[in-house]
């Protein structure tokens, strides 16, 4: 086997929330270029359907579930839908998040702080319980990757996000301690902790505040926002052989942005 045959996924079936754009896209576009069949959820059927159309055209299958992850009792009943079309799943990406900005502790409601916790903590426990289940049951092996953030090693400046900032923290200690329980059965979970990507949050963002695109920029020793495709690779790696021995690890994808 060469070193690019490890990076290989043939015949493995990915599960991805929120494959419809940004990240996610791409994440499921690089995952099936290696070889594997995916399940999309996300909220948006026609723009879920477009990545589905564009892997179908790299050769692998492509199913699309529609529903709302940030509610959970409609996120365990995506997954177990999931498991019952095309399950068991050899990977799984928690890659829906959001709801970066946020009113300030001192005014946030516990609703708002419940919703954002919903949306990225409960949603990735929820994914990774049912799916993985399933992974241990089948007795083959597995991988998991969750997407934290930057924003949980460091605080953001002046945009009240602290709720976001939290629930990304406690996924990446979520994912170690799934690794240490799991690491018996073949199944290793990582985090992608990336920077600032330009995706549509952050296009938004730019959009209302022209301002933060250059400070942001300063803040970045290399100088510039990440492309979302600078994340397949890492994808890849994270899904395949290649990362056989790596599990617990939090990877930052950040242009240096941490380094200062
Ligand atoms: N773009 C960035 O700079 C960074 C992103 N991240 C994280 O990476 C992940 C992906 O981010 P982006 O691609 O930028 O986001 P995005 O907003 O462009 O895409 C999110 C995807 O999830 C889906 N989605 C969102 N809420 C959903 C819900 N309640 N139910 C079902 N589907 C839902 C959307 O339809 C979309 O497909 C998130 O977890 C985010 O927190 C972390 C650090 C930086
Ligand atoms: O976590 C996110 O989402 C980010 O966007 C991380 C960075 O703080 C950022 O992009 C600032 O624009």
């Amino acid at each position: 086997m060469t070193v690019l045959d490890r990076f290989r996924l043939d015949g493995k079936r990915l599960f991805i929330t929120g494959g419809s754009r940004g990240l996610g896209r791409e994440m499921a576009l690089a995952i099936a270029e290696a070889g594997a069949d995916v399940v999309l959820v996300g909220r948006d059927a026609n723009s879920l359907e477009q990545t589905a159309g564009d892997i179908r055209h790299l050769g692998r299958e492509a199913i699309t579930i529609t529903g709302d992850i940030g509610n959970p009792e409609q996120c365990e009943s995506l997954c177990r839908q999931a498991l019952d079309d095309a399950g068991p799943f050899d990977i799984l990406i928690n890659n829906v998040g959001g709801r970066r900005i946020s009113t300030p502790v001192a005014e946030q409601s516990l609703d708002d702080w419940q919703s954002i916790l919903d949306l990225n903590l409960t949603s990735t426990f929820l994914c990774t319980r049912i799916i993985g289940a399933a992974m241990i049951e089948r007795a083959a092996g597995g991988r998991i990757i969750n997407l934290a953030s930057i924003n949980a090693l460091v605080a953001t400046r002046n945009i009240g996000g602290r709720s976001y900032e939290t629930s990304k923290a406690a996924v990446i200690q979520f994912t170690r301690s799934v690794a240490a329980d799991w690491a018996p059965h073949g199944i290793t979970a990582n985090v992608i902790a990336p920077g600032g990507f330009m995706t549509e949050p952050n296009q938004r963002w730019a959009k209302e505040n022209p301002e933060v695109i250059h400070t942001f920029e300063q803040q970045v020793p290399m100088g510039c926002f990440g492309q979302p495709e600078d994340l397949g690779p890492l994808a890849v790696y994270l899904a395949s052989d290649a990362s056989r021995y790596m599990t617990g690890a939090t990877l930052v994808i950040d242009g240096g942005y941490t380094l200062w």
